[in-house]
């Protein structure tokens, strides 16, 4: 598809020109503003199978020019929601070294440093992500906030890959672990609502699931994510950093967010 970037011309206030659902309804992320919120108490704590891979498998981490993606095996998936949602890809938005907010949902305007998602795909209803992606009930996405504080082991399973990975399009194989361990401690507090995906083509597709609690990274693993990418090409002459990859939260209309806590 046509080319899109965070800033530019290219920027995201004219994604809805070559991608027109970019400019339609469900859009994410959206700011997650207390009067928005609504106490569900029959939302089930997340429940998720397979996550902890072998370390005999490999899985492919590659910079795809928008974010770090890491590829998941299908055997993972969500199993407290109606239909089984099967993983297809993780990957990150952050913002730069000297801004350390890059996080898509905000919490009553607050941004934190950055944001993981964690895509599923219907699999009781569609064979693979690509033909669930433009789906109503296609996707599922867990997302995790990120703070800066301790230093998490879990996260350094490929964040000490990614010089292998610095330019667009480069892919290396990285030891599989438990990706359970990238979830914050606390699986049955969240934010819940329909929406799309954040980048083009911004299917509205997505069952949102934003963990309330954050994970923390050391201030080095953080600087590692947000100065070791590039999103040009190797044998490019210009290289343009990747940093600042999210978009800006949407009109949430009258959206009503569910919340799994009541404080
Ligand atoms: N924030 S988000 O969760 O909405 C989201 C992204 F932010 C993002 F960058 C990507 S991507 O594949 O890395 C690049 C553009 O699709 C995807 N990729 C998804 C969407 C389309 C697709 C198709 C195959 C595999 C993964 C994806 C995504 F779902
Ligand atoms: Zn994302």
């Amino acid at each position: 598809g046509a080319k899109w970037t965070y800033n530019g011309p290219d920027g995201e206030h004219n994604w809805s020109n070559n991608y027109p659902f970019c400019g339609g309804a469900f859009q994410s992320p959206i700011d997650f503003q207390t009067q928005l919120l609504r106490y569900d108490p029959n939302l089930p704590p997340i429940q998720v199978q397979n996550y902890n891979l072998s370390t005999k498998e490999q899985l492919t981490l590659s910079n795809n020019g928008h974010s770090v993606q890491l590829y998941l095996p299908s055997h993972m998936y969500i199993s407290s929601l109606p239909h089984r949602y099967s993983a297809a890809q993780l990957h990150f938005h952050w913002g730069s070294s000297n801004l350390l907010t890059g996080s898509e949902h905000t919490v009553n305007g607050k941004r934190f440093a950055g944001e993981m998602h964690v895509v599923h795909f219907n699999s009781d209803k569609y064979p693979n992500i690509s033909m669930a992606v433009d789906k109503h009930d296609g996707l599922a996405v867990l997302g995790v906030f990120i703070e800066i504080g301790e230093f998490n082991p879990a996260f350094d399973k490929f964040f000490k890959y990614m010089n292998g990975i610095k330019y667009r399009d480069q892919k290396i194989q990285v030891p599989a672990f438990n990706i359970h361990a990238l979830l914050p401690a606390r699986l049955d507090e969240y934010y819940r609502y329909d929406g799309s995906l954040t980048t083009p083509p911004c299917y509205p597709s997505v069952l949102w699931t934003v963990f309330r609690r954050p994970v923390t990274i050391s201030r080095k693993q953080f600087l590692a994510l947000a100065t070791a990418l590039y999103a040009s090409y190797a044998q490019e002459s210009t290289t343009v950093p990747l940093h600042g990859n999210y978009r800006k939260p949407q009109i949430a209309d009258n959206r009503v967010v569910l919340v799994s806590f009541k404080d």
